[in-house]
């Protein structure tokens, strides 16, 4: 599920826009108690760059996301509905804190919620 045109993107101030709320994004989700322990071991650059593309294209920006499929990138990993619902939570306040209009916020939400399946691996 992708936007069907460029106007998400355009609202997320296109690729710079969104490397500087993912830049925000995995400061805070290291600080945060709930998020922290799973991001401190990973490779965060890696993370924000694969962020930046899925989003990017997810709102319909030119970036093609090359990165693991969201099954096979979260298998590993103990991720409970309330870490899903953690990572939500610190997404909005980085798009709160980047002044992104709440209508905006929801439409990337929308586009991101479906992925719960395939990152919560402890039912
Ligand atoms: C809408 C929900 C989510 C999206 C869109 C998403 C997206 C991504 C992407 C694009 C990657 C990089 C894949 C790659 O390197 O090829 C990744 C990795 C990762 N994600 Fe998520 N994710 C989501 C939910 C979560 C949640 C809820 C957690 C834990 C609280 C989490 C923890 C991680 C960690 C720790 C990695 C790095 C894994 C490693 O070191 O290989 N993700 N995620």
């Amino acid at each position: 599920q992708t936007a069907s045109n460029d106007q998400l993107y355009k609202a997320f101030g296109e690729k710079a826009g969104l490397v500087s709320l993912m830049d925000d994004f995995m400061v805070r989700l290291l600080a945060d108690p709930r998020t922290g322990p799973h991001f401190k071991p990973s490779n965060q650059q890696r993370v924000k760059e694969q962020l930046v593309d899925q989003l990017c294209s997810l709102a319909g920006g030119p970036c093609v996301y090359k990165g693991a499929d969201m099954k096979s990138a979260h298998a590993n990993l103990d991720i409970k509905k309330s870490d899903f619902n953690a990572l939500v939570e610190v997404l909005q306040q980085s798009m709160d804190a980047k002044g992104i209009p709440f209508r905006t916020q929801n439409q990337m939400l929308a586009l991101l919620a479906p992925m719960h399946r395939d990152t919560i691996t402890v039912r």
